[in-house]
């Protein structure tokens, strides 16, 4: 069994090693001619797994370790008979750190409390929920938009429109699919507040940064249209910068690589089943006050010191990420 695995996944080295052929690849670097003999593919974000990659190959298993599969055609594969699996929810109390490091700098910069905020939240799956959960005990106004959750179960989520009017911070946690890319678009600024803040952690197209530019709001960006190339002017202008690490987390990268060993696991038959890296430190999840919270985050999240150096070296985007040193979870 031969399986090709991107060397950025933590965690991994040796863990298959005793089952199968492992070659490690850098991401964007993944070909064709790699994959062709492969039984299976060990992906993250940097790999586009489409019929330009797969075709001709006998992979039976493409398992992403990230939440987001918008790298992956999942069509074109389900056609092909290779299964998909994704790392759901595996980060997501990674990205609610980094949005509570965002919220803690703005209450501090622009000197408010939560209370005197509303914040609308868009997307309500595994990060949202976690948002919601925490920003309702910080004292902010939550409103929530997610179509598919409110057909689904009539929870008294709100429209887009409805939402991004009330907002004063708007946060985007979808996936990027047809029904999200551009969901935020010059129309819908034309209804915010002037001034309001958006901030994005989701994928960058689905943010239209020109019309963000035009649009008299202020932002706040973790992904960004068109990775590794940033549009300076969104770079420059932006309240904080990151290179796309917001679920960069110790323990959401270890969920993350657990995950698709289960998977590799249950489609080949491996021992596998419930592997952990031994070396990741457990998550401890737990309600945290929002005056500790902005008395604490800065010494485990330099938020602001990420964002300059983001500013100063654009050109590092992708350095920046593979030489990331993942955050501890500490709520
Ligand atoms: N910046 C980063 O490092 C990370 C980014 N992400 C991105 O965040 C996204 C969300 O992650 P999760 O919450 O785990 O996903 P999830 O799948 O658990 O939740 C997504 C939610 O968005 C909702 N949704 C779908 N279409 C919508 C629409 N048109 N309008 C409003 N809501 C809609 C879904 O119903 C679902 O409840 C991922 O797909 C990924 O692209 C995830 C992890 C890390
Ligand atoms: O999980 C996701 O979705 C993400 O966007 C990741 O946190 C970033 O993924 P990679 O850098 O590991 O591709």
């Amino acid at each position: 069994m031969k399986i090709i695995a991107d060397s950025a996944i933590p965690f991994l080295k040796g863990v298959l090693e005793p089952f199968a052929e492992v070659r490690y690849l850098p991401g964007k670097a993944i070909s064709a001619a790699d994959v062709r003999d492969a039984d299976a593919l060990l992906t993250r974000t940097r790999t586009r797994c489409d019929a330009a990659l797969l075709a001709g190959s006998r992979v039976r298993l493409v398992a992403t370790a990230t939440i987001g599969f918008d790298h992956i055609d999942t069509a074109w594969c389900a056609t092909h008979g290779i299964t998909v699996t994704t790392a759901a929810g595996c980060n997501a109390r990674g990205v609610l750190q980094w949005v509570a490091a965002v919220l803690a700098h703005l209450s501090r910069t622009q000197g408010w409390q939560p209370a005197a905020r509303t914040l609308g939240i868009v997307g309500v799956g595994h990060v949202g929920s976690l948002v919601k959960a925490y920003a309702e005990a910080w004292g902010f106004r939550v409103l929530c938009c997610d179509p598919p959750r409110e057909e689904r179960e009539r929870c008294g989520f709100l429209p887009l429109e409805e939402v991004a009017r009330e907002a004063d911070i708007l946060t985007f946690h979808t996936p990027l699919d047809d029904t999200t890319r551009r969901m935020a678009d010059e129309r819908l600024f034309r209804q915010m507040k002037p001034g309001a803040i958006l901030i994005n952690s989701s994928r960058g197209e689905v943010v239209d940064g020109d019309a963000l530019l035009r649009s008299g709001l202020r932002w706040v960006l973790d992904v960004w249209e068109h990775e590794p190339n940033l549009n300076p002017q969104l770079l420059e202008k932006a309240l904080l910068a990151t290179p796309h690490i917001a679920g960069y987390s110790e323990q959401g990268k270890a969920n993350a690589t657990a995950m698709s060993v289960a998977a590799l696991a249950r489609c080949f038959g491996l021992p596998l089943e419930g592997w952990y890296p031994p070396e990741a430190s457990p998550s401890v999840p737990r309600p945290i006050a929002w005056q500790e919270l902005c008395t604490t985050i800065g010494r485990i999240y330099d938020i602001e010191a990420e964002s300059r150096r983001l500013k100063e070296r654009p050109g590092d985007f992708e350095s920046l990420r593979d030489r990331y040193a993942y955050r501890r979870e500490y709520f």
